[in-house]
């Protein structure tokens, strides 16, 4: 009797995909994707090239983003973006999300957090009004031993924040970042993140493709 094979785990793709009018931050450069040569009569290959600034789409932030001496994208440890997350839904939060807004419970014993804010990801225009997470969360999320904070926002803190506030809080505790995650399509739950971050010298952040793998019972 032939053993039936055992089931792939079902892969949630949670990356934007980078085009021309992937929403960037206000006064950034918009993706590029650019034709270097074509195939043809002469030419065996299509070979291109990519402009962006390394918080375009989906992408790690460094240390260095927030922390002058912070490590840089090519030098941070990648531990913290592969391994058991918690996907939680909090779109019920207000303009910040806040420890009421939180479902602690679900998260017990969570190493990697990811939070969900929309309803439906503005995957082609760019929304002033993401909403932020409070740095009290970040704090108690750390003092539970969450190694990593993953938002669908384009940052944890405010457009406007001068302060960063929520960086400054991961920064206190050696937490990693997430940001521009896509999660409509995902079921709040506990999956397998992988989301590894570029090995870009001197970069302060990283695309990455994100992805959650369903874990097998
Ligand atoms: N490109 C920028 C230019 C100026 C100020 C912020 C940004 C950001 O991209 C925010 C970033 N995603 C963050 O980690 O909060
Ligand atoms: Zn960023
Ligand atoms: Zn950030």
């Amino acid at each position: 009797m032939r053993r039936r094979p055992d089931p792939v785990p079902r892969i949630h793709d949670i990356s934007q995909p980078l085009h021309p009018r992937v929403p960037v931050w206000p006064g950034e450069p918009p993706f590029a994707y650019t034709r270097l040569a074509a195939i043809g009569p002469d030419c065996p290959i299509n070979v291109g090239s990519i402009a962006a600034g390394v918080h375009t789409g989906t992408h790690a932030d460094a240390p260095l983003h927030y922390d002058p001496a912070g490590a840089d994208s090519a030098s941070c440890s990648l531990d913290p973006y592969i391994g058991p997350c918690v996907l939680a839904d909090v779109r019920h939060a207000g303009a910040t999300v806040g420890e009421a807004d939180v479902p602690w419970q679900v998260l017990a014993g969570a190493e990697r957090v990811l939070l969900r804010t929309y309803e439906s990801f503005p995957s082609e225009r760019w929304d002033s009004a993401f909403k932020a997470i409070d740095a009290a969360v970040i704090a108690r999320m750390a003092a539970m031993g969450v190694v990593l904070i993953g938002t669908d926002a384009a940052s944890l803190d405010p457009e406007q924040s001068k302060t960063l506030d929520a960086h400054h809080a991961v920064q206190s505790a050696g937490m990693r970042i997430l940001e521009g995650l896509v999660l409509d399509a995902v079921p709040p739950g506990r999956y397998e993140l992988i989301a590894l971050p570029l090995r870009i010298v001197g970069a302060d952040a990283s695309p990455v493709r994100a992805i959650l793998r369903e874990l097998s019972e």
